[in-house]
Order: C-alpha cells, then sequence, then structure tokens
C-alpha cells in the first residue's frame, strides 16, 4: 500500500484533532504520517500536546516542533491516534508488528478515544489468520515463559508456532521497556477475550497485542479513498 493512501488514513484523523486536545501518538509508518501532519498543525499555530508511545515517536514528535508530556502529568488524553497489524469487523486489533505494544495499549487506555489509521490489507475477518501475535515477556525466565505461550499455541487448534523476535538475526529485539517480545502465531483466534485472559496469567507475560474494544473509529485507506469504520457498525 502506498504510502500517499497511509498518509490520507493521517489526514482524516488530523482532522479530527483541536487546539487543546492531549493526543496520544502511535508508533509505525501509518502514525508517522499522523505525527508528521500534527506537526505542520502545530507550527501553523495549532496548540496541543502529546504523549508518544515509542522513543521513535517520541523522537520524530520533537523533530516535528510537537509539546510533548508523559501519563505522570497527564492522567488522561483526548484521543490516541495509531496504526495497527489486523482490524476485525469489531474493530478489535492485533498491535505489536513496531514492538511498541505495550506503551501503545497504556496510552490508549488512558484516552478517552482511540482513532486507528491503517490500510486496507490490515483489515481481517477473524484476528490472528494472517500476523502473528505480539507477546512481550519478561528476560527473566524467558525459556519457562516462551514454553508456557507455546502451550496456548498447541491447545489453539491449529499449526501455530512461536519465535523469539530477532532470534534468527542473532540479537533479540528489545522494546522500550527493555523486555522482549515472542511472536507467536494462533491461526484464526476464535476467542480473544478467552486467549487474553490466558496469556495475562502467565506471568512471564508483560502485555500482548490483543486490542479488544479500546478502538470505536478506524480509517481505512484504499485505493478508491479513504474509508470510515465504526464500532458497532
Ligand atoms: O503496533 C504497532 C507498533 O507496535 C503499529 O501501529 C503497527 O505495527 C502498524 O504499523 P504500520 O503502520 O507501520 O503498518
Amino acid at each position: 500500500m502506498s504510502e500517499a493512501l497511509k498518509r490520507e488514513a493521517a489526514g482524516r484523523a488530523v482532522a479530527e484533532i483541536r487546539s487543546g486536545m492531549k493526543v496520544g501518538l502511535g508508533t509505525g509508518s501509518t502514525a508517522r504520517h499522523f505525527v508528521d501532519l500534527l506537526g505542520e498543525k502545530v507550527r501553523a499555530g495549532m496548540d496541543i500536546v502529546g504523549v508518544p508511545t515509542s522513543e521513535a515517536t517520541a523522537s520524530q514528535a520533537r523533530e516535528c516542533g510537537i509539546p510533548l508530556s508523559d501519563l505522570d502529568t497527564l492522567a488522561r488524553l483526548d484521543v490516541t491516534v495509531d496504526g495497527a497489524d489486523e482490524i476485525d469487523g469489531d474493530l478489535n486489533l492485533i498491535k505489536g508488528a513496531g514492538g511498541a505494544l505495550l506503551r501503545e495499549k497504556i496510552v490508549a487506555a488512558a484516552s478517552d478515544a482511540m482513532i486507528v489509521i491503517a490500510d486496507d490489507t490490515k483489515v481481517v475477518e477473524a484476528l490472528g489468520g494472517r500476523f502473528p501475535l505480539p507477546v512481550e515477556v519478561n528476560r527473566f525466565g524467558l525459556g519457562a515463559t516462551r514454553a508456557l505461550v507455546q502451550r496456548l499455541v498447541d491447545g489453539h487448534g491449529t499449526d501455530g508456532w512461536v519465535k523469539l523476535r530477532g532470534e534468527e538475526a542473532g540479537t533479540p529485539f528489545e522494546t522500550d521497556g527493555g523486555h522482549l517480545i515472542l511472536d507467536a502465531f494462533f491461526g484464526r483466534i476464535s476467542q480473544p477475550e478467552a486467549l487474553s485472559n490466558e496469556l495475562l496469567n502467565i506471568p512471564g507475560v508483560v502485555q500482548h497485542g490483543l486490542f479488544l474494544n479500546m478502538c470505536r473509529k478506524a480509517y481505512v485507506a484504499t485505493p478508491n479513498g479513504v474509508e470510515t469504520l465504526l464500532k458497532g457498525n
């Protein structure tokens, strides 16, 4: 999908931002367009404050001139705008390909609204069929945690797998919080709430990339323009 279309989706989200708002800034190539366009508004006089979901976004936002804060100073935000890896018909999401899922989820949960921007390759019938679920884990006890996640995958009834992100390249990927990521392919996830609970019951799991009932609106870029998806429609 072209960067131009991602930028169009990002533009629709920027159009919802008003002066005075506290805005969560997502991570990834689509969110990058949002931050860039928001920076243009700020330089033109819009008065907003951003809370970034990753060090990469923080650095881009600073370059764009967006004033930044954090969730210690601001407990609630008006809106978070972020990308996604999979979006189902009820606007439940898989996120975390960029490795920022923990901060993304914390920031989204602290926001009155979450708007997702994406291209139409991200829209799926059911979560998990295409994209492995990123699971952020503590370094301590990695082997045991991995085995417990693998057991969940095995019990899911498909030919799933679990990979430590970056292992094949020789250097495990490290998140901004100093954790590791297990990419767990479950196949079609028929009961996301149950899977979420099972994952969070594993002590070494810090968080996972299922974003359930968090997003109410998505702007999805298609070759024919940007579609607005609303939860419950
Ligand atoms: O969850 C994310 C990062 O952790 C991203 O939002 C997600 O991977 C989508 O990224 P992109 O817009 O580059 O496709």
